[in-house]
């Protein structure tokens, strides 16, 4: 009997669970979606039991559909969504629903943080305290519901409550803790500094363990919960933009990640602990031990097509309504789109700017408007290529990975647009391949991440940039660079309206 390793990526749109065995091959995929609660402009919000509820169901598919057999699922872990508050009571119940990376509700928190700590903040985390991490939640909570603060015993990360729910043990890794930016990155301890300047609880804060490191086994409540057995061994996993990396082998600097997920993610493996990029990119402790990573992240990116789907084409399949941007042109025919429409973090971080479509002229179809919506988003992870460029690092192939790497279209116009070539997987799945890769080395499968890749990791086609659609993506690139400052202050007073006139 063949052994296998589960995958368990916990997006934002879905969790996919795959299954993989020795030699990498996924041998079955299952998934659940759930919903976003949006209660305003600004809140982002789940319910942690959606999580519980769409992994367990998947786990089940598996079992039932595609018949995997229960003790052949030996190890699992994770991949999750980042910096997502989870709070916890006495007896680690839930206590509101967790506030998500995309809320952005936090920008007075943010200014609170940064004239308490100023300069030593990011000389600690490494990080600015922005609207989407996980700090600036936990103050809002102690501001806005003293109730439930006065009940808060734990917080933890979306994986992290997952697999608490599988093994009954509360803990984090490194990778979802230096996203918290309550982490004191050289010393790889929670910050006592920020939690006395902030009074935040030292206990709120969940034990550190290594991404590979075994958290427990399936407890016998979960077991009779999914159908696993006692026997399965959950090791601890990863921020998801962290087994994103590991999944799609980028672990040498002259390689990208360019991953379309909800979010869009421009990320870079670095090897510098000192490499500063002044907070405008995000630089993460790696799944790796003593390892890390920066990155730039645009909040809306898969989210801008989703949204523009369900909003106007909404009988449409997905693949059908990318298929039309075919028939518009490069440029969509002069017009553009800015994905600004949770707001932004990199290389803005202004949570009050909205997208926008700029050049609207009574020529263009509901093609150009796709077209132009798939092209803005890649323009943003431009951005991020253009502080690279800035910081005098070059590369020579990115890798694409999440839901948008599935059309070959937004892959060539990834292609076009970065000039450079972009490789895809095999699988889309670059996040829940880490996860299982994960999984193999926390079995002993393999001595570490790096040897694993070699046998997990296959790429797909190549996407070379056509030098005709590169020069036109230039000049329109220019006149994107501009949008951004001459629609802030609009789209801020906009909001504005929208938040206190409605
Ligand atoms: N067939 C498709 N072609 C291109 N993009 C797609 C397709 N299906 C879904 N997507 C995009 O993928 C995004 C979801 O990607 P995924 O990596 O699953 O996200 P998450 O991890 O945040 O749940 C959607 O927002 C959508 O824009
Ligand atoms: O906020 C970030 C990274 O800092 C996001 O990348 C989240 O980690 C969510 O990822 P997806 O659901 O889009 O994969």
């Amino acid at each position: 009997m063949s052994d296998y390793v589960l995958g368990i990526d916990l997006g934002t749109s879905a969790v996919k669970v795959s299954a993989l065995n020795r030699n990498g091959q996924i041998i079955a995929q299952e998934s659940a979606d759930y919903d976003l609660i949006q209660p305003g402009p600004g809140y982002s919000e789940q319910n942690p039991e959606d999580w519980v509820s769409g992994t367990t169901a998947a786990i089940v598919r598996l079992i039932q559909h595609d018949h995997l057999t229960l003790k052949a699922i030996t190890g699992i872990s994770f991949s999750g969504q980042m910096h997502g508050l989870v709070l916890l009571d006495e007896n680690n119940r839930v206590l509101r629903p967790a506030i998500l990376w995309n809320d952005t509700r936090t920008t007075a928190q943010c200014k609170e943080i940064e004239t308490l700590l100023g300069d030593s903040f990011i000389a600690i985390t490494k990080n600015r305290p922005l609207e989407g991490f996980t700090l600036p939640k936990l103050l809002w909570v102690k501001e806005n519901e003293p109730d439930i603060w006065a009940k808060a015993k734990t917080f933890l990360l979306p994986k992290d409550y997952v697999r608490f729910r599988m093994t009954g043990r509360l803990a984090t890794d490194y990778s979802d803790a230096t996203g918290t930016v309550l982490l004191d990155v050289a010393a790889g301890t929670w910050s006592k500094t920020i939690c006395e300047k902030l009074h935040i609880p030292l206990s709120l804060c969940p034990p550190l363990i290594r991404s590979i490191d075994l958290a427990g086994n399936v407890t016998p409540s979960y077991a009779a919960f999914s159908g696993l057995t006692i026997g399965t061994k959950v090791f601890c996993g990863a921020a998801d933009n962290a087994a994103g990396a590991i999944g799609t082998g980028i672990l040498n600097s002259n390689r990208v990640l360019s991953s379309i997920g909800t979010s869009g993610v421009v990320l870079k493996y670095e090897t510098n602990a000192e490499t500063d990029y002044h907070g405008v990119l995000q630089f993460e402790d790696h799944a790796i031990p003593n390892k890390f990573y920066s990155m730039g992240v645009t909040l809306a990116a898969g989210y801008s097509l989703s949204w523009f789907q369900k909003t106007f084409a909404a009988s449409e399949s997905f693949a059908d309504f990318i298929t039309n941007a075919e028939r518009s042109t490069v440029g969509a025919n002069g017009l553009l789109f800015t994905p600004y429409i949770v707001g932004e973090r990199a290389p803005y971080a202004d949570a009050s700017v909205r997208g926008s479509f700029i050049g609207i002229d009574g020529t263009h179809q509901r093609h150009d408007f796709v077209r132009a919506v798939l092209e803005g988003i890649i323009f943003s992870f431009r951005d991020i290529f253009a502080i690279y460029e800035e910081n005098g690092s070059n590369f020579d192939t990115v890798v694409s990975t999440g839901g948008g790497s599935k059309s070959p279209l937004w892959l060539q116009i990834q292609a076009d647009i970065f000039n450079r070539k972009v490789v895809s997987l095999k699988n889309e799945q670059g996040p829940g391949m880490g996860a299982a890769m994960i999984a193999a080395v926390g079995m002993g499968w393999f001595d570490s991440l790096q040897e694993c890749t070699e046998q997990f990791i296959h790429f797909g086609k190549v996407y070379v940039p056509d030098s005709d659609h590169v020069k036109k993506y230039q000049q329109i690139y220019e006149i994107y660079r501009k949008v951004y400052a001459r629609t802030k202050d609009i789209s801020a007073e906009l909001l504005n309206y929208r938040q206190h006139s409605l």
